[in-house]
C-alpha cells in the first residue's frame, strides 16, 4: 500500500458541480469571472443545484422561497440566548444551532429527492438567519426577520444591522457570497460528501461541513488573515512583521493552496473590492498593507494570496465583525455543500478509504498489574 499525505492529487470522486483545470474555476462550465461580473448569489445556487442557469420564473420561485423559509424555528434563537455567549465562537454556535435545526424538520431524516431539495431551501435560507441572528443576540438585540423583497446578499446584511445596506455594499456581498459558494472537492465539501455517503441525512452532513470550514487552514484563515493586519497596524510595520514571521516559519494567512500553484483566480476579484471599498471608507491602509504584505510574501516564498486574503479587508470595510468572516464564508459554501450533497446521494456508493498501518506490531496483552 502507498499513501499521499493529505491526499494530494487524489481524484476521489466525479463531479459536475465545479472544476478547476489549469487555475481556472468553473461552476457548471461558468468562469467564475463570468459569474462574479455579472451573476446573483441566488443564480448562483439554481445553477450549482440544477446544472444550468434558471429562467426568469424560476429565479423567482427560488428567491420567493428562500426569503420565506429564512425564518428560524423560535426554539434555535431560544436556546442560543443561553449559550455563554461571550464565549462562544460564531461558527460553533452556527454549528450548534444548524445541528439543532433538524431537530424542528419534520423532514430531517426523510430520503427523497424532493424532501432534501426543500430541505436545501431551507438550510440555505436559514443559516445566514442564524449567523446575523447570532450576531445580534450577543449583543443584547433581536434577530432581525428578513424582507421578503431584498435580494439574498442585501438580506443578510439587513438582517445584520437592521438598516437595508446602500447598492455599492449589497453589490460587493453578492459578489463575495458568489465567489466563496464551490470549490470541487475542498476539505468541507469532502467532509459533507463523506458524512451523506454513509446515507446520512443533508443537516448531518452540513454540520460536519461547518465543522471542517471552521478550521484555520481552511475557511478559518479569513478571521486570522485580519488579526494578522490588525497586529501589523501601518504599512510601515509589515516588512518587520513578515520577515520576522517568516523568518520562525510561521505561516502566513491567506497565502498558498493546495490546487492552484499560480494563483487563485478568486483573489484579484476580493483584491479589486479591497481597494474600492477600503477607499470608500477611507480607511485605505488595511488594502495598502495587504498589497505590501502580498508583494513580501510572493517575494520571499512565492505564495500566492487565497480567497480568503482580500476577503478580509472586504468585509472589514463593509463593518462586519472579524469573527463572523468565516460563518460569512459558510453562508456562501452551504450552496456549494448542497449541490455536492445532492449529487452524492444522486450516485451513492460509501466513502471508506484505506489507512497503511505503521503502528508497532506484534503486541502481547499485559495485565493491568504487571505493567
Ligand atoms: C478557502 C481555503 O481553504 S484557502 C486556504 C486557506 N488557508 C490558509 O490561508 C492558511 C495558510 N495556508 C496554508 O496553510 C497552506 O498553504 C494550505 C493549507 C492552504 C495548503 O497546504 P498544503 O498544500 O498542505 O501545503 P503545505 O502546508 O504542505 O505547504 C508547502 C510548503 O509551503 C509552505 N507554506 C504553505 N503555505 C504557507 C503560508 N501561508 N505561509 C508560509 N509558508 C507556507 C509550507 O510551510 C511548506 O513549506 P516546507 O515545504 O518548507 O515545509
Ligand atoms: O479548495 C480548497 O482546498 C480550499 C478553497 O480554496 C476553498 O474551499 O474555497
Amino acid at each position: 500500500m502507498s499513501t499521499t499525505r493529505g491526499l494530494e492529487g487524489v481524484v476521489a470522486t466525479t463531479s459536475s458541480v465545479s472544476s478547476i483545470i489549469d487555475d481556472v474555476l468553473t461552476y457548471q462550465g461558468y468562469d467564475i469571472d463570468d459569474l462574479t461580473d455579472n451573476a446573483s448569489f441566488e443564480e448562483v445556487i439554481y445553477l450549482l443545484w440544477n446544472g444550468r442557469l434558471p429562467k426568469k420564473d424560476e429565479l423567482e420561485e427560488l428567491t420567493k422561497n428562500l426569503a420565506s423559509d429564512m425564518e428560524v424555528p423560535k426554539e434555535v434563537f431560544d436556546y442560543m440566548k443561553s449559550y455563554p455567549i461571550d464565549k462562544v465562537h460564531p461558527m460553533a454556535a452556527l454549528r450548534t444551532a444548524v445541528s439543532q435545526l433538524a431537530l424542528y424538520d419534520e423532514e430531517a431524516d426523510e430520503m427523497t429527492e424532493e424532501a432534501n431539495r426543500r430541505k436545501a431551501i431551507r438550510l440555505q435560507a436559514r443559516i445566514p438567519a442564524i449567523v446575523t441572528g447570532f450576531a445580534r443576540i450577543r449583543n443584547g438585540k433581536e434577530p432581525v426577520l428578513p424582507k421578503k423583497e431584498l435580494s439574498f446578499a442585501a438580506n443578510f446584511l439587513y438582517m445584520l444591522n437592521g438598516e437595508e445596506p446602500d447598492e455599492i455594499s449589497e453589490t460587493a456581498f453578492n459578489k463575495a457570497l458568489v465567489l466563496h459558494a464551490d470549490h470541487e472537492l475542498n476539505a468541507s465539501t469532502f467532509t459533507a460528501r463523506v458524512c451523506v455517503a454513509t446515507l446520512s441525512d443533508v443537516y448531518s452532513g452540513i454540520t460536519s461541513a461547518i465543522g471542517a470550514l471552521k478550521g484555520p487552514l481552511h475557511g478559518g484563515a479569513n478571521e486570522r488573515v485580519m488579526s494578522t493586519l490588525m497586529d501589523i497596524g501601518e504599512v510601515d510595520n509589515v516588512e518587520p512583521y513578515i520577515r520576522k514571521a517568516l523568518d520562525n516559519k510561521e505561516k502566513i494567512m491567506g497565502f498558498g493552496h493546495r490546487v492552484y500553484k499560480n494563483g487563485d483566480p478568486r483573489a484579484k476579484h476580493l483584491r479589486d473590492m479591497s481597494k474600492k471599498l477600503t477607499s470608500i471608507t477611507g480607511e485605505s491602509k488595511w488594502y495598502d498593507m495587504s498589497v505590501k504584505v502580498e508583494e513580501m510574501v510572493v517575494g520571499e516564498k512565492g505564495l500566492l494570496p487565497n480567497v480568503d486574503f482580500y476577503s478580509a479587508s472586504v468585509y472589514h470595510s463593509l463593518g462586519i465583525d472579524h469573527d463572523l468572516f468565516t460563518p460569512i464564508f459558510a453562508t456562501s459554501r452551504v450552496s456549494g455543500w448542497l449541490a455536492h450533497i445532492l449529487e452524492q446521494y444522486s450516485d451513492n456508493r460509501l466513502i471508506r478509504p484505506r489507512a497503511e498501518y505503521v503502528g508497532p506490531d506484534k503486541q502481547a496483552y499485559v495485565p493491568l498489574n504487571e505493567r
